[in-house]
């Protein structure tokens, strides 16, 4: 569960400051896909960076599980993000020289020990989900032998390796063609319901609003439609 409440971000803007996230609250439940839709500029990277504690906002509190992380010195919040979150950008950011399987690799042995057994463990885990994204035959490939979409697919399960309870996805699809797009979006989806992942996930492209079991709509920073509110008022 990831609950933003009330949370405000400005930027330095000349002599003042520009608002790009302006009072937001809302809420990612577990097994919830919940896009975040609204014009360019309107403030829906920021408010995903502020979801992932990677900006601290200068209002309001970003609560993941049951802990404030807006309260956390900056390693621990590191540390929270490791546990946590998963977070997949626009470009699926691999390393060049790295496998899949090392990808993943590298990301499930941050922060813990060498012992043999984890070893295995982290062996494991990365081939069930290699094979989870359906790249279990390219585990041996580099970023320079997998397609767009083949990319997307590892940073994806790269951001699952810590089973983290928010899934944080900004443009998945903007560098792929259409049916690319739509089986990531698939993927995305399918994923956020089997592993109980609150997944928030920016999109200007509305193509896949079928995928989406929510949608919040910005527009210069503000929530201006939510079909979550809709559904809460309706019950
Ligand atoms: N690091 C920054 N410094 C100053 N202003 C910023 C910074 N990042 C974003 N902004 C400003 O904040 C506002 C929101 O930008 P943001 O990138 O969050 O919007 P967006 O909805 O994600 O846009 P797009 O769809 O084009 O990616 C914009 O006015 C932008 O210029």
């Amino acid at each position: 569960m990831i609950t933003l409440d009330d949370v405000t971000l400005t930027f330095p803007d000349g002599s003042s400051r520009a608002t790009a996230v302006d009072h937001v609250s809302l809420a990612g439940r577990p097994g919830v896909l919940t896009g975040i839709t609204g014009p360019s500029g309107s403030g829906k990277s920021s408010l995903l960076a502020v979801a992932a504690t990677l900006i601290r906002p200068d209002s309001g509190r970003v609560v993941i599980g049951d802990v404030d992380a807006t309260s956390l010195s900056r390693d621990e919040a590191t540390a929270l993000r490791r546990d946590r979150i998963g977070i997949v950008f626009q470009q699926s950011n691999l390393l060049p020289a790295l496998t899949a399987r090392e990808q993943l690799q590298v990301m499930a042995e941050l922060g813990g020990r060498g012992a043999s057994a984890r070893r295995r463990a982290v062996r494991s885990r990365v081939d069930e989900l290699l094979d989870a994204v359906g790249l279990a035959d390219h585990a041996g490939k580099r970023p320079a032998q997998l397609s767009g979409g083949q990319r997307q697919r590892v940073a994806i399960a790269r951001a699952l390796v810590h089973e983290p309870q928010v899934l944080l996805v900004d443009e998945p699809t903007s560098a792929l063609d259409q049916e690319r797009g739509a089986e990531i979006m698939d993927l995305i989806a399918s994923l956020t319901h089997e592993r109980a992942a609150a997944t928030l996930l920016v999109t200007h492209d509305l193509v896949h609003e079928n995928l989406l079991d929510e949608l919040v709509t910005v527009v210069d920073g503000r929530i201006v439609a939510s079909t979550a509110d809709a559904v809460a008022s309706a019950a």
